[in-house]
């Protein structure tokens, strides 16, 4: 998601970030569709010091959708391990916050992000990397239970592609290519899941291609091979991404977090099992006060009234 250029929306996010948490992005207007609402502020203080490589807000009309951007320009958002804590610690403050239905992750105007930081990782050990279990905890991403979109704009390198198809709604701009996966130029072979998750997204040969060569696939490639869900022009990629965030967030927040449950089961487990597991998750739903009041509501012919229980 490359924004600067066609995006009036970047500007406002980082006019927000600055007046909630932090002390380095300048005043612009805000993004259409976001929120400034002391609540998001009070949210942020809440849930630790400032953050240093992110900005995170609520954005959407009703506040419902948690927006985190990358925010480390310098190094084109390569993920170093304080970017990716900080990363794990906005999640945890959106998965914790009752309001947020759903969880937008974008980058800067020219780099999603240029995957994992090279230069912190050069001079690690084999001792370092499995003593300390490098990596380890990215896979949050993956594990939260709200649903995450990435708007993805500009370089999409290596984990940014195991990161947008950690994402269960992956956008992307429309314009340029974006380098993805591999570091085998680089590294031994990518290490977060690149070499894993890809290859379910688009298949092997695919997968085997862009691991190997490290070459870049543009977005409409990306969408072709089911990498992403949508393609937009730079300039509507955030709106898109947040409107999408905000119309997931309006349904019930139990519901879709079974929902998703269930689709992840047919992306990590056999055929059986998710199906199975999408049963046991059906019939769990019939628990839910939401699950009756969406039927008694189609039945009324009225707009459903949801309380997340
Ligand atoms: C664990 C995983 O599975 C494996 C991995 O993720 S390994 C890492 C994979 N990532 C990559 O291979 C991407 C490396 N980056 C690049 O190829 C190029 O930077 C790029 C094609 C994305 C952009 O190129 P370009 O526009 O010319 O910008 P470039 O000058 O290279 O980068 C700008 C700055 O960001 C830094 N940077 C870019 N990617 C970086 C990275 N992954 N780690 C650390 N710093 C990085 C550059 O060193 C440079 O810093 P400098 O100004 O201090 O020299």
């Amino acid at each position: 998601m490359s924004l600067a250029r066609a995006c009036a929306c970047t500007h406002g996010l980082t006019h927000m970030w600055h007046s909630l948490v932090c002390s380095r992005a300048p005043p612009a207007r805000p993004p259409a569709g976001s929120r400034s609402a002391p609540r998001g502020a009070r949210g942020q203080r809440r849930a630790g010091p400032p953050f240093q490589f992110l900005q995170v807000q609520k954005a959407g009309s009703k506040g419902s959708v948690g927006l985190i951007r990358l925010q480390r320009p310098q190094a084109l958002n390569a993920l170093c391990e304080g970017l990716m804590a900080e990363l794990r610690r906005a999640l945890d403050a959106f998965e914790a916050d009752a309001q947020v239905g759903a969880i937008v992750i974008t980058g800067s105007d020219k780099a999603f992000a240029a995957g994992a930081d090279i230069k912190e990782m050069q001079g690690k050990s084999f001792q370092q990397c499995y003593g300390g279990a490098f990596l380890a905890g990215w896979d949050r991403v993956a594990t939260v239970r709200k649903p995450t979109i990435a708007a993805v704009n500009g370089y999409a390198v290596s984990v940014p592609v195991s990161l947008r198809a950690l994402c269960r709604v992956p956008h992307a701009r429309g314009r340029d290519s974006w380098r993805s996966p591999p570091a085998v130029p680089i590294t031994p072979s990518p290490g977060a899941g690149g070499t894993q998750r890809l290859t379910r997204a688009v298949g092997k040969s695919l997968a085997m291609e862009m691991v190997l060569t490290g070459e870049r696939i543009s977005a409409a490639e990306a969408k072709a091979a089911g990498l992403v869900s949508k393609v937009f022009p730079v300039d509507k990629l955030l709106d898109a991404a947040i409107s999408c965030a905000e119309k997931i967030a309006s349904n019930s927040k139990l519901v879709v977090a079974m929902a998703k449950e269930s689709v992840n089961a047919a992306f990590e487990t056999t055929l059986a099992e998710g199906n199975r597991t999408e049963k046991r998750l059906f019939y769990a739903t019939f628990a839910t006060d939401d699950r009756k009041e969406g039927m008694t509501a189609f039945v009324e012919k009225r707009k459903a009234n949801f309380t997340d229980s």
